[in-house]
């Protein structure tokens, strides 16, 4: 299949994690015979640099004409001055709202190998497999800022609409997997939380064979922690999700691990790892490659429909993860290269099992 993809690496490690996506898609091209043509466009602090403005207006065009859009991160100290008029996870978030990708994927498992790393002990850890799925384009975010000399605002608003429409998408996202929605809010406090419960209870009328609670986020915290094995899938606000996803990356081992898929209602969709620019460790080839690695076998599954391409992307990074090498963030010595090259090698060799149990399912179903 032909696609186009756009890339936007970004600030910090976001450009050393992005080239070794982009290598690990362009050995699938080869490898599948699809011909994608990659074009990278200037977002965040290098865009600022370049262009004076976070999101310029020809990267919002490619993306907007890109089939998919394969993001690094955005920000650094460089562009963190408070007075700043302009800053560059603004340019991520007019993207992400332009882009309408209101339905933030953000999965979470637990790899054996690694469980060592995490503060909780193995029994915990088993049969941890987490999909958050986390509000993108609304809540405190997005809504109007007030600020003065002594007083500061951030807007926190959802419209009916914006709940319902990620709320359906977590349900949908259940049948495929465990059938269980946790649905996180602080509805004891914010009237925000509440709409959103009380959309949720509505929505979960419509699936009756999907398992409904409610969560408080406080709480949730706590949980993810203590219990991660009971949960399935995990829906929340904007702000919620960004914080309890990070938090359930330390169950993982690190920050570096964890990929996203950003969608909305069409198929062009953005994909990212969930960390940030990582600026303690940028420009030294040490940045953990794997969430952006995962990221592009989600951009495969969800905007390209190459499931099996996907697929053996994820049994690369397993064949990583559990022989090694590991970068340093997770126990290892090993560059963002030397994990590039080792999935590559790992993708070769399984990409003939992971082609042979595809036409083995086609062939039986
Ligand atoms: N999607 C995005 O572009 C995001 C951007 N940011 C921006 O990134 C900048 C730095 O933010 P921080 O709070 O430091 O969060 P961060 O996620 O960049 O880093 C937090 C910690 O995790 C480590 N880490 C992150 N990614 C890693 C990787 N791939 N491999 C190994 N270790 C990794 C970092 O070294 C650091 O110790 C800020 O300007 C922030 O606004 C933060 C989060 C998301
Ligand atoms: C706008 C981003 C910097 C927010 C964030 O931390 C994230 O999306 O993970
Ligand atoms: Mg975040």
């Amino acid at each position: 299949m032909k696609a186009h993809i756009v890339t936007l690496p970004g600030d910090g490690v976001g450009p050393e994690v992005t080239a070794a996506a982009v290598a690990v898609l362009q050995a699938v091209a080869a490898r599948y015979s699809h011909e994608f043509s990659f074009e990278e466009q200037a977002i965040g602090g290098c865009a600022i640099d370049a262009f004076g403005e976070p999101l310029p207006a020809a990267a919002l065009a490619a993306c907007q004409q890109a089939d998919a859009v394969l993001l690094g991160a955005v920000g650094g100290p460089k562009w963190s001055d408070p007075n700043a008029p302009v800053r560059p996870e603004q340019g991520l978030l007019a993207l992400r709202a332009a882009l309408g990708v209101y339905a933030n994927l953000r999965p979470l498992q637990v790899h054996p190998a690694l469980a060592a790393l995490s503060p909780l002990k193995n029994e915990k850890l088993k049969n941890v497999d987490v999909l958050f799925v986390r509000e993108l384009t609304g809540g405190a975010y997005f809504g109007a800022k007030t600020r003065t000399a002594d007083t500061a605002t951030d807007e926190c608003k959802y419209t009916v609409a914006e709940v319902e429409r990620v709320v359906r998408r977590a349900f949908d996202l259940a049948r495929d997997r465990r059938r269980h929605v946790t649905s996180v809010d602080k509805a004891n406090v914010l009237e925000t939380s509440r709409l959103w419960r009380s959309t949720v209870q509505r929505i979960a009328a419509d699936y009756p064979d999907v398992k409904l609670e409610h969560q408080l986020v406080d709480s949730m915290a706590m949980l993810l922690l203590t219990q991660p094995s009971r949960y399935d899938v995990v829906v929340t606000e904007n702000l919620f999700g960004d914080i309890l996803t990070d938090e359930a990356a330390a169950l993982a081992g690190s920050l570096g691990l964890l990929p996203s898929a950003s969608l909305g209602e069409g198929s062009n969709g953005l994909y990212e790892p969930i960390h940030g620019s990582a600026p303690d460790i940028a420009g030294q080839n040490v940045a953990n490659p794997t969430g952006a690695i995962l990221s592009a076998a989600m951009l495969l599954r969800h905007s390209l429909q190459l499931e099996a391409e996907a697929v053996a992307i994820e049994a690369a990074v397993d064949h990583v993860l559990t022989h090694g090498p590991h970068t340093r963030d997770i126990g290892g010595q090993a560059s963002t290269t030397q994990i590039r090259d080792a999935v590559l090698a790992a993708f070769e060799a399984h990409a003939d099992t992971a082609e042979a149990f595809f036409s083995g399912a086609r062939a039986c179903g």
